[in-house]
């Protein structure tokens, strides 16, 4: 593991020797912070994207030592019917949902056929219903949730906040509408940089060579706010993880740092592979 400076403050960055790895090493991740909250409140909110990070979740299933039936689960939405290739839920619930005992009425699910507009005021008024206990609210009035789990598109997109968009700077709102998206499909719900940033533990989670050169621009190049909507995920008062693998991090300055040898500097412990 090693640390970053970012305008939020220093990122953790972990790199592992493989997706397997990193899968891992995500679970134990999520365990801890499920095991933190159930403890505190009795309840676990997770956020989850959408895209190749979904695969990453494979590490909790069959692990025993985490309370599946305490989890709250938000999803990345994609306006499509939840049997489309593209549904995001669908992609969780193939992933990880069907095989985790969490129950079906703790997950937050996209109303299928509204307009997008609605469809994110649906959305928000379930996360509103769950005010409380269950999603503690920030002094700023937004949801705390225990943990984000973002993939981040080779454009930076985060979520379904895309570079130079209205959604990406909007500062109110905890689900928005999202039209003409640059990547298909077109109609999304997604939660706000607000929301995200409100989270307690925030990680963004980016796998394999094709995410290398957005990984090296986020984490090294200094753009304009909203160019590479990633570099605005800066939790107010959570913890901001990266989870990398070598392929991922291979662009980075840090891969030369290491005495010119290629080697990465990974966690210490690297967790082991779940049963
Ligand atoms: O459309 C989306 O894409 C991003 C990134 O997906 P990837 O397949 O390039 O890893 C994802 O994080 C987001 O939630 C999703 O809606």
């Amino acid at each position: 593991m090693f640390t970053y400076p970012s305008g939020g403050g220093d990122v953790a960055v972990h790199v592992y020797g493989s997706d397997f790895a990193a899968a891992a090493g995500l679970a134990d991740y999520v365990a801890a912070a499920a095991a933190a909250a159930v403890a505190q409140r009795g309840a676990f909110t997770l956020a989850l994207s959408g895209g190749s990070m979904v695969k990453s979740l494979a590490g909790l299933v069959g692990r025993e030592d985490v309370d599946f039936s305490k989890w709250v689960l938000y999803v990345d939405e994609r306006n499509v019917p939840l049997s489309s290739p593209d549904s995001n839920h669908a992609a969780a619930h193939a992933q990880l949902l069907r095989k985790v005992p969490v129950p079906a009425s703790q997950v937050l699910t996209l109303k299928e056929g509204l307009p997008v507009a609605q469809a994110a005021v649906h959305y928000e008024g379930q996360l509103l219903e769950l005010s409380g206990s269950v999603l503690p609210r920030n002094a700023a009035g937004f949801p705390e949730i225990d943990c984000v789990l973002l993939g981040v598109g080779p454009d930076g997109h985060v979520a379904s906040l895309f570079p130079n968009r209205r959604e990406t700077a909007a500062t109110e709102g905890w689900v928005l509408p999202v039209s003409n998206s640059p990547k298909p499909p077109p109609e999304r719900i997604t939660l706000s940089m607000p929301v995200l940033n409100a989270g307690k533990n925030v990680a963004v989670v980016a796998l394999g060579q094709g995410k290398a050169e957005v990984v090296q621009r986020a984490l090294e190049v200094q753009t304009l706010p909203g160019a590479l909507p990633v570099q605005l995920v800066q939790p107010t008062s959570g913890k901001l993880t990266w989870v990398l693998d070598e392929a991922s991090a291979s662009s980075l300055a840090v891969a030369d740092w290491a005495a010119g040898s290629k080697k990465f500097p990974r966690s210490e412990n690297p967790p082991k592979p779940s049963a």
